[in-house]
């Protein structure tokens, strides 16, 4: 594996005292997509919010570009570079789709793929063909392109995406798939919580599995898949 740009060590994360990650370790390397899989409920969506210094009271080590995290605020994690899409679409509904975009805009990062709004099109197609709509006439998978293209203007080393597939049509469920591998093409990495085990399989190059708030397994996807089955999970 390329040298790692994230890493997690034994996270620990809590909602009030409810106790619900349990020691989880993983890696995401320079160019990697990796996939977290496991059922509803399982911590996907916590694993990602703890990396993003969301949740209170965390315990373990979050590391990026070789960076300790651990202490940074939120907002101080993104200007490092991580850029999060999180499940619910959190797109301005009175603005259009370019102003949607510029609202996302920050300065190139060094080592990044940089992105303008002419690119993102070039990678979403749909939102290139309705710049001026405002988002609140958009459908959900739209809107989902428009929340993940808009954090790709903040020029991101690491994407963190909450379930791209759930929820849209099946052609958008293929179309974000596309869109993954091209963002690989493009040298970028991302951590992407997956339910749907085909679309992990299609766009990952390891996978994680998680179940009651502990890593299982880890290995390809195809290999998560198979331990997934075997175990009923
Ligand atoms: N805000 C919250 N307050 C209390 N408990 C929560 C909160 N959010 C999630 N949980 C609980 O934490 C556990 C992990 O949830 P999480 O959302 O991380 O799972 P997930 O694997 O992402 O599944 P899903 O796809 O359903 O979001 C679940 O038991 C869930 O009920």
């Amino acid at each position: 594996m390329s040298a790692a740009l994230l890493q997690v060590a034994a996270l620990n994360a809590f909602y009030a005292r409810a106790h619900i990650l349990f020691d989880v370790s993983l890696k995401v390397g320079r160019g990697e997509v990796v996939a977290l899989m496991g059922r509803n409920g399982a911590g996907k969506s916590t694993t990602l919010k703890a990396v993003m210094g969301l949740l209170e009271g965390m315990r373990g080590k979050v590391s990026f570009g070789g960076r300790d995290l651990t202490r940074l605020a939120p907002y101080q994690r993104a200007r490092l570079g991580l850029g999060f899409v999180p499940e619910d679409r959190r797109i301005f509904t009175e603005l259009s789709v370019l102003q949607n975009l510029e609202a996302g805009r920050q300065p190139p990062r060094a080592g990044a793929p940089v992105w303008t709004a002419q690119a993102v099109f070039d990678l979403f197609p749909n939102l290139g063909a309705m710049p001026e709509r405002p988002g609140g006439r958009m459908s959900g998978g739209e809107q989902q392109m428009l929340t993940i293209a808009r954090t790709l203007m903040g020029n991101p080393h690491l994407l963190l995406l909450d379930e791209p597939s759930e929820g849209v049509a099946p052609l958008i469920v293929e179309q974000m798939a596309t869109m993954i591998i091209r963002l690989k093409e493009r040298g970028m990495s991302v951590l992407l919580c997956e339910q749907n085990t085909h679309f992990a399989s299609l766009v990952s190059d390891r996978a994680y599995l998680l179940d009651q708030g502990r890593i299982l397994h880890h290995g390809t996807p195809q290999q998560v898949q198979a331990h997934q089955q075997q175990s009923g999970l």
